[in-house]
């Protein structure tokens, strides 16, 4: 049976005031009910281009502890690459239905690439406003190209170019946010993979809601991966959890949002916390973002870094393989 995609049904839903019921949220997550207006504190922003590596250090352990997410200017990717990559994805998600099909994620497929519409059992079976394609950009040995759209045809120039210039970046991160544990630089990365981290792309597409009150894009979650660099397009929607209470984060021209996944919170033994964050959609225009998750390799075990474990300090966090994680946290299974 063909899955029914969301932009499907807003196309279908243009013209009337209503949404299905499966996409109606419980008051406790409707985010009309939800959201946090008035006083807004933000998300710090963080100049990448610091030369003081001490200070840019600080602020970004800092700021993983406290908001589990930042976002980054200067980042050193020229603005080109960006707007390129974001044309040739939102070009994708304009094609014609049957052609998007084409990459559909095969359902007994043990990997999550592919276009879709679900990712996760939802609590009562609520459905979320997005629809997503999902494809390893790196290492070459993961890439699978038959995830990759062939139209439009500058796509994969495109998404290479991007995963060219996102990699610095994140080994980058990477080393600073080792540093801000007070490790050597390359210890994270190393334990989260070395060359073989893996750079999963996803592309979110959030098509005008009808009642964006009522309906969630991806519901409340904190990502898998060590860490995430998102690219978002210029239409406000991420909303972060913090002190009990959903805040927006603002839209910032050129800036790159990171978030600080799950092993990262677990290789920390709890000092960097991963960030819970959700998003909302909108009445007239069309949403999309790019997060870029850098995972390990499946059959990687993680678990609090001995360094950073002592007496004082036990172990939070049970070692697992990435794989086994994975498996646990989209079956809802304890951890
Ligand atoms: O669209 C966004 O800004 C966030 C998307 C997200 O959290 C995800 O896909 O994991
Ligand atoms: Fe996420």
């Amino acid at each position: 049976m063909a899955v029914e995609r969301v932009q499907t049904i807003a196309f279908s839903s243009i013209l009337v005031d209503t949404i299905p019921p499966e996409f109606i949220r419980s008051e406790k997550e409707q985010p009309a009910l939800t959201t946090c207006l008035g006083c807004i504190p933000q998300v710090p922003t963080i100049d990448f281009s610091d030369p003081d590596e001490g200070n840019l250090t600080r602020l970004i352990a800092e700021a993983s502890s406290e908001w589990a997410m930042f976002q980054i200017v200067n980042h050193g990717i020229p603005s080109e690459v960006i707007t390129n990559l974001q044309k040739a994805g939102k070009e994708f998600f304009e094609l014609p239905q049957e052609e998007k099909e084409l990459y559909a994620k095969p359902p007994d497929s043990k990997s999550i690439e592919g276009y879709g519409s679900k990712l996760q059992k939802e609590v009562e079976g609520k459905k979320a406003w997005v629809d997503h394609l999902f494809h390893n950009i790196w290492p070459p040995s993961a890439i699978n190209y038959q995830y990759w759209p062939k139209n439009p045809p500058s796509y994969r120039a495109v998404n290479e170019e991007y995963c060219k210039w996102v990699q610095p970046v994140g080994h980058r991160l990477l080393s600073l946010l080792s540093l801000g544990l007070g490790l050597e630089k390359n210890e994270l990365k190393e334990n989260v993979g070395g060359d073989e981290l893996k750079y999963l792309l996803k592309i979110n597409y959030y098509p005008p809601c009808p009642r964006p009150d009522l309906a969630l894009g991806v519901v409340a979650h904190t990502d898998m991966s060590s860490i995430t660099i998102l690219v978002p397009n210029e239409v406000q929607g991420l909303q972060v959890f913090r002190d009990d209470h959903w805040f927006d984060v603002k839209y910032i021209p050129d800036a790159l949002v990171i978030h600080i996944g799950d092993q990262l919170e677990i290789l920390s033994n709890g000092k960097y916390k991963s960030v819970l964050h959700r998003t909302t959609v909108t009445k007239e225009i069309t949403r999309m973002s790019w997060p870029v998750f850098l995972e390990p390799p499946s059959e990687l075990a993680i678990g609090p870094l001995p360094k950073l474990i002592n007496e004082k300090n036990p172990p939070k966090y049970q070692k697992k393989k990435y794989c086994d994680y994975v498996y646990c946290k989209l079956n809802k299974i304890a951890q």
